[in-house]
């Protein structure tokens, strides 16, 4: 997946003595772990690259259906079984310079990712709206209500419940915004008066979605709260990522993108590991829509699962809405290129064929017949599918495209049509060219944003 195989198997052949000789130097490594004694010698060399390379997790349980799990230790999710720490075969790259971080979210991928940069040996602040979270997370440095088996670094400390003030803030190298679309704007607006222009840290914003009333993509709500300079320099990573992966260190890849490449070059020297590998890119707006408009596609996917569809009509989803995000975006003054990026089909495959997703679990639901207010009352997390729908269908009507799949997730979410009529009308549309592109003239909506930022399209 994040090399390919051959290369791998000739680099462990001249790897393997030296792998193994290193075990041997290693006093607390007594044996290694059973699945690499029983694998043939190059795949257990393989596996021992692999193991070495993504390190010891204090968390850690893969899927039975993993391609890695022969390679990868069983070890129980519970972080009171200790594994013998192998980093040192393959450390984490020096994060360069060590920076100090503040994460604002403490749900599932803020925590996440403070513990991805807190292994990375950075300063890491947790910042919770809730004292109860910040008082616990310090005394046991678990998170009470996501990821709650994990056992995250010592080099984060909780913050809150206010907002961090002026002198906290100059601190920070970093900002790093894991918190939902809906609630962003409140947070820039308490955030932005302490936030000093020339002594900016690097603002990173992480959520995928469109803000429902506003219609807004992530950067409108930064300009609008923040200003020009603010939002053309804030960077945007998205990309097939869930959080319980991440923390199990599986190996992941994002797109790291900012309308200031530098800032984008920035994020991707302090997030890239062995096991989390970043690609810069300089459309924000398109790696935006592609991470937002993917939810609403995983939410049509697992619907027709729910319904009991299977392998046909979930590949017809998933390539039809590749099809509909890029009109889109392109509509809006993307770049198609971006949709066949990590943020686009690669987000986009992961979310609408897996039920660790969120918004695929809320279609998923609706297939079998429960209400969309049950769905969310007891989801226990955010699924901005469900938002971004709404602001989505303003979108496809101001700009004429056609997009029938995620017109129909809008009328089954807001407008009461059944799950099977929708199905129905989908299928029963008159045959159609595959593949068109619109034309885009005065650079579409992404013309009149970056307008907005003072920037020429
Ligand atoms: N969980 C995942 O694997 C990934 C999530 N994301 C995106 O990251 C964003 C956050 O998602 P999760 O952390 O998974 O959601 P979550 O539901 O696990 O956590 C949301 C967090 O935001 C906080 N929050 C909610 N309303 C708030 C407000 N008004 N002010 C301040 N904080 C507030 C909650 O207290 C909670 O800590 C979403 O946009 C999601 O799409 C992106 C990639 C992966
Ligand atoms: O965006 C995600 C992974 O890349 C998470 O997807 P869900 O929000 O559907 O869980």
């Amino acid at each position: 997946m994040f090399m390919s195989r051959q290369p791998v198997l000739e680099s462990c052949l001249l790897q393997r003595l030296h792998v193994r000789t290193r075990y041997r130097m290693l006093s607390r490594f007594t044996s290694p772990p059973a699945q690499l004694q029983v694998l043939p010698s190059v795949t257990r060399c393989w596996g021992a690259r692999v193991y070495s390379c993504l390190g010891p997790r204090r968390s850690f349980a893969p899927p039975p259906s993993s391609p890695l799990t022969p390679f990868l230790p069983a070890r129980s999710i519970s972080s009171r079984v200790k594994y013998p720490t192998l980093t040192m075969l393959s450390p984490p790259r020096s994060p360069c310079p060590k920076s100090k971080v503040l994460v604002l979210g403490s749900g599932n991928f803020g925590s996440c990712l403070a513990d991805h940069l807190g292994d990375s040996e950075h300063q890491v602040y947790l910042w919770s709206r809730k004292q109860e979270f910040v008082d616990y997370f310090n005394a046991h440095h678990r998170n009470p209500d996501y990821l709650k088996d994990h056992e995250f670094s010592g080099n984060i400390h909780a913050v809150g419940p206010d907002i961090p003030d002026a002198d906290f803030i100059k601190d920070m190298d970093v900002i790093l915004f894991a918190i939902p679309t809906q609630a962003l704007r409140e947070n820039l607006i308490k955030l932005r008066p302490n936030l000093i222009l020339d002594r900016q840290p690097l603002l990173i914003f992480v959520n995928k979605g469109i803000e429902t009333d506003t219609q807004a993509l992530t950067l409108e709500i930064i300009a609008d709260t923040c200003g020009p300079e603010i939002a053309t320099r804030a960077t945007f990573i998205s990309g097939p990522s869930f959080a319980k992966e991440i923390v199990r260190r599986q190996p992941t890849s994002v797109s790291v993108a900012s309308l200031d490449e530098s800032q984008a070059q920035r994020a991707t020297e302090i997030f890239h590991q062995p096991w989390f590998r970043c690609y810069t890119g300089g459309d924000p707006i398109g790696l935006e829509l592609a991470g937002a408009l993917k939810n609403v596609y995983a939410i049509a996917a697992g619907m027709a699962d729910g319904l009991g569809f299977e392998s046909n009509t979930r590949a017809a989803i998933i390539t039809r809405g590749l099809a509909e995000m890029t009109r889109i975006g392109t509509a809006y003054g993307a770049s198609p290129l971006t949709f066949l990026g990590l943020a686009g089909v690669g987000d986009l495959f992961m979310t609408c064929s897996s039920p660790t997703s969120r918004n695929y679990t809320v279609g998923y639901r609706l297939g079998k017949g429960e209400k969309l207010e049950d769905i969310i009352a007891t989801l226990g997390s955010v699924a901005e599918g469900v938002t971004t729908a709404k602001g989505l269908k303003k979108i496809i009507d101001e700009l004429g495209v056609e997009a029938a799949i995620a017109t129909g997730i809008y009328e089954v979410l807001y407008e009461g049509k059944a799950v099977n009529d929708n199905v129905h009308e989908l299928m029963a549309r008159p045959p159609s060219r595959e593949l068109d592109l619109p034309q885009t003239s005065g650079g579409g909506h992404a013309g009149r944003l970056l307008a907005k930022l003072g920037r020429q399209t």
